[in-house]
């Protein structure tokens, strides 16, 4: 597996990251998985999995801020839950200050989830109507066995000004709060007894701009000030960008990129972290290509796809071996396979919505609706094309997608990529398997690597 490594010095901006970067690792998770199954019928018979974790492993240091980014339903929440045994995975080693958790139960447990805080997205999901602010941030307190109501009320007031709130506010009701001022109480809460690890579940996401600033504001200074690590879930790479020392990015519940956050947004090396880049306006520097997916579904994750699991939709998918083709022209012939394979048609040639006529459908209106090219220097990838563009016109779809699978076979859709060594940066993807032929095409390219202890 070839590897990709820093390509700046650290400049003075890095040095705090540097410090964070050498202590000493809180969490460790490895191979983590989430199943959940899919049943029917009256005996709830198993008929399949969501594989919404698939075997992710990833290392939080103490006082850092780790960032889990990836699109609605890649699997951060479960992620995030399955850390903290809220929700019960189904494979894989979870440690905690060196101390395995997967097998705790009991006060054993009680005293890790003591330590290991979570944070929701929504805050209004958050509280007991029916208590006050005080009585919600003490809460936690009392259930841990502080009895000395009057050192519980000390400590709420201090925590409730230490996030910008008022030590008065601690007599009034949730529903008196603005929804920033209750992700500020719910961050009281989560600190009231002095954890090591806050996971915070897109705890921006339900807030306006400003709001959704101060809020990350806050919490910054809050690990600064209490030292504790932040595992922070969110689907936009904008606010892990301003927020998280490092970070992984997640597609269809694997980890496919990881590593220092600036290094990976200055040149991300997975086709994936790329085409997530490039849908982001903000991050878009006038040089910032625009890496647009081959096809736009995500699958399921109750059916991933083989090998690569970005394979279908990956703008560098890497061609089969022997066949002579410019890179432009494979990503067209590319783009017409999966299409194809996965049915996500162009308007014009799609018969399904009743829009089109098939009678309307000869072979130059599929050349143009895939955008194919008109001359394929390559013989046997021109005669695939010709075949496929022929059995669609016929309305053969099944018949086209064989054909165009038996012609252009690739390593990505055959076999899983694996992590390569446990070096600063990490890439799940064929390209950067010294095995294979194929080159890289990211700015990352390959470099020699500092391996990283703490993986
Ligand atoms: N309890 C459950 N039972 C069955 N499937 C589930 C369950 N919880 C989550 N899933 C599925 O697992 C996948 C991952 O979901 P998850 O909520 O972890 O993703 P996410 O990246 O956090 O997305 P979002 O940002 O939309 O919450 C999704 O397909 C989801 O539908």
């Amino acid at each position: 597996m070839r590897a990709v490594t820093d390509l700046d010095d650290a400049g003075p901006e890095d040095t705090a990251d540097a410090e964070r970067g050498d202590r000493e690792v809180l969490l460790e998770v490895d191979d983590l998985e989430t199943h959940f199954p899919i049943t029917k019928g009256f005996l709830r018979r198993e008929v399949g999995r969501v594989r919404a974790v698939d075997g992710v492993s990833f290392r939080v240091r103490r006082g850092e801020t780790f960032g889990l980014v990836g699109e609605s339903g890649s699997g951060k929440t479960t992620t995030a839950l399955s850390t903290l045994r809220l929700e019960e995975p189904t494979g894989g080693e979870i440690r905690f200050d060196s101390e395995s958790v997967t097998e705790l139960s009991g006060a054993a447990l009680r005293s890790f989830r003591r330590r290991a805080q979570l944070i929701v997205q929504d805050p209004n999901d958050a509280f007991n109507p029916r208590l006050t602010v005080g009585e919600a941030v003490a809460e936690p307190l009392a259930l841990h066995g502080m009895d000395d109501a009057a050192r519980r009320r000390a400590i709420v007031a201090d925590l409730l000004e230490r996030v910008g709130l008022s030590a008065d506010d601690a007599d009034r009701y949730p529903h008196e709060f603005s929804g920033g001022e209750k992700q500020r109480i719910a961050i009281a809460r989560a600190l009231v007894l002095n954890p090591d690890l806050i996971v915070a579940d897109e705890p921006t996401s339900a807030l306006d701009g400003r709001v959704q600033s101060d809020v990350l504001a806050l919490l910054d200074e809050i690990r600064r000030e209490f030292d504790v690590a932040i595992l922070f879930i969110s689907h936009d790479i904008d606010v892990v960008r301003q927020f998280c020392d490092r970070l992984a990015v997640m597609y269809l519940g694997e980890i496919v990129e990881r590593g220092p956050t600036e290094k990976v947004l200055a040149s991300p090396a997975h086709p994936y972290t790329r085409v997530l880049l490039g849908s982001v306006p903000s991050l878009d520097p006038a040089d910032r290509e625009l890496v647009r997916p081959l096809t736009d579904a995500v699958p399921e994750p109750s059916d991933p796809p083989s090998g690569c699991r970005f394979h279908p939709r990956c703008p560098e998918v890497i061609p089969p071996a022997g066949l002579d083709l410019e890179p432009d022209i494979w990503e067209a012939i590319a783009a017409f396979r999966f299409s194809v394979h996965t049915g996500e048609l162009p308007p014009a040639v799609d018969v399904s919505r009743g829009r089109t006529d098939r009678s309307a459908i000869d072979e130059e209106t599929v050349r143009d609706a895939f955008g194919l090219p008109t001359t394929i220097s390559d013989a046997h990838a021109a005669r695939a094309v010709d075949d496929a563009v022929e059995a669609i016109a016929s309305g053969d779809l099944e018949g086209a997608s064989d054909r165009l699978a038996d012609a252009f076979p690739t390593v990505c859709e055959r076999d899983s990529p694996d992590d390569g060594d446990a070096c600063e940066r990490q890439v799940r993807c064929h390209r950067y398997d010294s095995t294979l032929e194929a080159e890289p095409r990211s700015s990352a390219g390959r470099f020699d690597v500092e391996p990283d202890p703490t993986g």
